[in-house]
């Protein structure tokens, strides 16, 4: 049993990267899979790999084509075109139920009638197993969501956190290799969403099962996946780690999706000797230098230049040796623990900058319509090329 703090979580994860083991056979693989629809394309041509144990998440908006790809792992769709292997097997033609590949939707899809161990028990005995062997695992289940209390109540007796525990010991009672989450925490409100999305990642480590889940919520993709997939339109834009696609983001589509981001125009005008490119860019107080490790970047190339507005500073005063921009306080936002500025360029275009409360009181602070310098190092930004 894996110990359920989060630190353990962190160390279990932090050396888990089959990905970039050469020698690592993916449990998962899709080969050039297509799916059309009529006239249109739903999936386009991904190729992808999953591994044994992996916390996948396929991230992107609506309509790009995420549970269309489940569904064709699942069994309840063929691909038009390419495969989907898995342990080194060709799916097709194989029909749902002989698949070690369970499916839970958002909507629990609990039967009402039946009680909460009746629900979890369902799938065992339509396998016909035997009577002991069932009430060990739909035991083993319960324990495993915390819902042992509640194994005599219906449905409608529980809440939607609860109901969603026991959907989720339902679709893994049968021991799948593979668990399909689309959309699991979507109907639970936000509070209840981040605690129940710790304990999904604890059951995860603690079954070994490959989830890959679908959501369009980026946090909670950043906050559960080991890597995470960014689609759009039937494609897939950029497959790594939550860091490096926050970090690295491959493209404005990526960088744009996937948290907060300051993108302005410019075009690269050299490179110094020390690495760091030169950028013009109009409204910023003087060339900008970026720390990025592109080497293909061409003098007169125009680039997009994105910096997150936590990596942003706000000041009176021109800070030195940094990229700025100059500007006027447009408009302050509260949060409590971040104070959002948004600061108008003299062209008109809005900076947005976040900054951590750490302090309870502090001493004039910046005040709407004042003029300030939004600064950011070198390294805090990342040059987009497309
Ligand atoms: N059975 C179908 N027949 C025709 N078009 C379909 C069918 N299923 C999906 N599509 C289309 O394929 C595209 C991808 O749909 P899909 O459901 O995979 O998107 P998604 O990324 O999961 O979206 P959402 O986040 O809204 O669930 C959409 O344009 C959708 O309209």
């Amino acid at each position: 049993m894996v110990d359920k703090s989060s630190r353990a979580i962190g160390a279990v994860r932090q050396s888990f990267a089959p990905w970039n083991d050469p020698s690592a056979r993916p449990l998962i693989r899709f080969e050039g899979v297509t799916k059309r629809f009529s006239d249109a394309v739903a999936v386009d041509s991904v190729t992808l790999d999953v591994y044994e144990n992996e916390f996948f998440c396929l991230l992107g908006p609506s309509g790009c084509g995420k549970s269309t790809l489940m569904r064709m792992l699942a069994g309840f769709e063929e691909p038009s075109g390419g495969r989907i292997l898995l342990g080194g097997e060709d799916l097709a033609g194989v029909p749902p139920y002989e698949r070690p590949v369970n499916m839970m939707f958002q909507s629990y899809a609990l039967f009402p009638h039946m009680s909460v161990e009746k629900n979890v028990a369902f799938g065992l005995k339509q396998e016909g197993l035997p009577k002991d062997v069932i009430a060990a695992r739909v035991a083993e289940m319960l324990k495993l969501v915390q819902m042992e209390r509640f194994a005599a109540r219906k449905p409608h007796q529980l809440s939607g956190g609860q109901r969603q525990r026991v959907a989720l010991a339902r679709a893994l009672a049968k021991k799948p290799k593979v668990l399909l989450l689309d959309e699991p925490l979507g109907a639970l409100d936000k509070k209840l969403r981040e605690e129940t999305q710790f304990e999904l990642m604890d059951i995860q480590i603690e079954l070994g099962t490959t989830f890959i889940m679908v959501t369009h919520d980026q946090e909670e993709a950043m906050t559960m996946a080991d890597r995470i997939a960014v689609m759009d339109a039937g494609r897939l834009v950029q497959v790594a780690t939550p860091g490096e696609i926050y970090e690295q983001p491959r493209n404005r589509f990526v960088a744009d999706f996937v948290g907060d981001v300051n993108i302005v125009d410019g075009t690269v005008t050299g490179r110094e000797p020390s690495g760091l490119w030169r950028i013009a860019a109009p409204g910023a107080a003087g060339p900008l230098a970026v720390d990025d490790p592109d080497e293909s970047l061409d003098p007169g190339q125009a680039v997009a230049v994105a910096v997150r507005p936590e990596k942003m500073t706000v000041s009176r005063e021109r800070p030195e040796g940094e990229n700025a921009f100059e500007g006027e306080v447009w408009d302050i936002g509260y949060l409590g623990d971040w104070t959002v500025y948004r600061i108008r360029l003299d062209d008109g275009r809005i900076l947005r900058v976040t900054r951590a409360n750490t302090t309870r009181f502090v001493e004039r602070p910046i005040d709407l319509e004042e003029r300030v310098f939004i600064g950011f190092l070198p390294d805090a930004a990342v040059i987009l090329s497309s």
